[in-house]
């Protein structure tokens, strides 16, 4: 599992670390970390150029020290130090002493790599105007962040004006949450994590790995049975739109559960395309409703909710669910469907996809799963898992039913819904980057490439 904490777990677990640790231990473990993972993006150190942008905290301290570890091993390494006067007095030293200079932004060479130590932890959202101004030299050489991309809001992964787009993250001790959640993780480019052997405590936020997955996946035994491994009851799609219902079915019928029934307007598109489904209403220990319902998904979902057992809800039934539900429903909006369900703007759900689904699961007691680039899965708990697989190219019509027939079958199975939504997305996403090979996809193609995606799992 990757775990992510807060900014106050994080001082905690470093205070208590740093009282067994002769002082600077902690902060030369995550230098070097980072001076090594400099020169890795550098491909190698003597003759090249980094450009350091140094704030007034520890931040700044970590690229100083760094700097030091990367001007030994032959880089010529500048240093702009934004607040002079409170720059890390230890970490300059070093970096003196190593031959690396200290310069004005408008002296400074043109670098291979600017190393983004401006804030991390400490830092309030948005960027000074100095600092902004520091990082427009040079704005198209790859920046570097030290322990986040600065500007971000740390705890919720939210902007607040200008901050710094980075190619690599080097991150100490654990992610922090804006290196999940979006908008801000997608500010910070890929994350590397230096232990500095931090105890932490449970996390915030966390992200699913394939072997979390693995794990929770169902695993037929010889004296399994369709029965025993989940039926799944779909009531998605209308005549008018028959696709939805085809697709969801797809999503339903990976193999992860015993048996598809579809119960909705579409039955014989349904069976033309997956002549395995069962038709008509029956026992099930799922249901998925709403996609491409039309206006017949509100009663799809009234008579679902009333089996009691887990009911995925998706599109067209989101906006008639009942608030609160009840933490047997795993409701699958987008952003434009979270905004109608919570009466806000949608903007304001894109800049905080985090905070509004803890907000819905919350007001519907009910997990939510809100789709997006990074989708959140929030459980009326405050726990929330943000999935980190996926392709942009997912982003296309359909993918979304596929998704929810596919949580539907993992709950069929027996999968706690947070388990479901969450391990649903991480497999939807893992599909579509088999189904896309770098170039487009289409959503009945995500479905086919499950089995394929869990099939990867297994193999060891
Ligand atoms: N405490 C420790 O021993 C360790 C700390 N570490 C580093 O220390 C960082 C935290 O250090 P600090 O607590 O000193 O805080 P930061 O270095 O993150 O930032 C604090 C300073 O930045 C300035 N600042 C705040 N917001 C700003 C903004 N929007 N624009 C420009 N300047 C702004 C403030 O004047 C403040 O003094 C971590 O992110 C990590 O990089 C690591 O070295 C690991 C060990
Ligand atoms: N930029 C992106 N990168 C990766 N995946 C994305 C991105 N945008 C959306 N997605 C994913 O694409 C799918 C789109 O689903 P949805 O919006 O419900 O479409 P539809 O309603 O047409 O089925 C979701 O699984 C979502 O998480
Ligand atoms: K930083």
């Amino acid at each position: 599992m990757l775990r992510a904490h807060t900014v106050a777990q994080v001082r905690a677990a470093e205070d208590a670390l740093m009282r067994t640790l002769p002082e600077g231990a902690l902060m030369q473990r995550a230098a070097h970390g980072l001076a090594y993972a400099v020169l890795d993006f550098l491909g190698g150190g003597y003759g090249a150029k980094v450009l350091l942008q140094v704030g007034a905290g520890n931040n700044g301290g970590d690229a100083l020290y760094a700097g030091a570890v990367l001007a030994r091993r032959g880089v010529g390494v500048e240093a702009v130090l934004l607040a002079p006067e409170r720059a890390h007095a230890e970490g300059l030293a070093a970096l003196e002493a190593a031959y690396g200079r200290v310069v004005d932004v408008e002296d400074a060479q043109r670098p291979d790599v600017v190393v983004d130590g401006i804030v991390g932890i400490g830092g309030t959202p948005g960027l000074r105007p100095d600092a902004l101004a520091a990082l427009e030299r040079f704005s198209e050489v790859p920046v570097v962040a030290v322990d986040l991309p600065s500007g971000v809001d740390a705890d919720t992964g939210e902007l607040a004006g200008p901050h710094v787009q980075a190619a690599i993250t080097v991150t100490f001790g654990t992610h922090k949450v804006a290196l999940l959640a979006d908008p801000a993780a997608a500010a910070a480019g890929a994350v590397l994590l230096v232990d500095i052997g931090l105890e932490l405590p449970e996390a915030a936020v966390e992200a699913l790995q394939s072997e979390d997955v693995a794990a929770l996946l169902p695993e037929p035994g010889g004296e399994s049975q369709k029965y025993s491994r989940g039926v799944v009851g779909v009531r998605t799609g209308s005549e008018r739109y028959p696709g939805a219902a085809v697709l969801s079915v797809a999503g339903a019928g990976c193999g992860l559960a015993g048996m598809v029934r579809y119960d909705g307007g579409a039955t014989d598109q349904v069976l033309a395309a997956h002549p395995e489904t069962v038709s008509g209403a029956g026992r099930v220990q799922a249901w998925v409703v709403g996609s491409g319902g039309g206006d017949q998904a509100s009663d799809a979902l009234t008579r679902s909710l009333e089996d009691g057992v887990p009911v995925v809800v998706d599109a067209d039934a989101l906006t008639a669910t009942p608030r609160p539900v009840g933490r047997h429903a795993i409701l699958t909006p987008h952003a434009g469907e979270l905004a109608r369900m919570l009466e806000v703007p949608r903007e304001d759900v894109e800049a905080a996809p985090l905070r509004h689904a803890r907000e819905a699961a919350a007001a519907y007691d009910a997990v939510v799963l809100l789709k997006g680039r990074r989708t959140v899965v929030a459980h009326p708990d405050g726990r929330a898992r943000i999935n980190t697989t996926g392709v942009p190219w997912l982003a296309t019509a359909g993918a979304g039913d596929v998704l929810a027939g596919l949580v539907g079958a993992l709950a069929a199975a027996g999968l706690e819904p947070f388990d479901a939504a969450s391990a649903g997305a991480w497999l939807h996403g893992a599909a579509a980057t088999l189904a896309s090979h770098g170039g487009p996809l289409r959503a009945s193609a995500v479905a086919a490439a499950l089995p394929q995606a869990v099939r990867g799992l297994r193999t060891p």
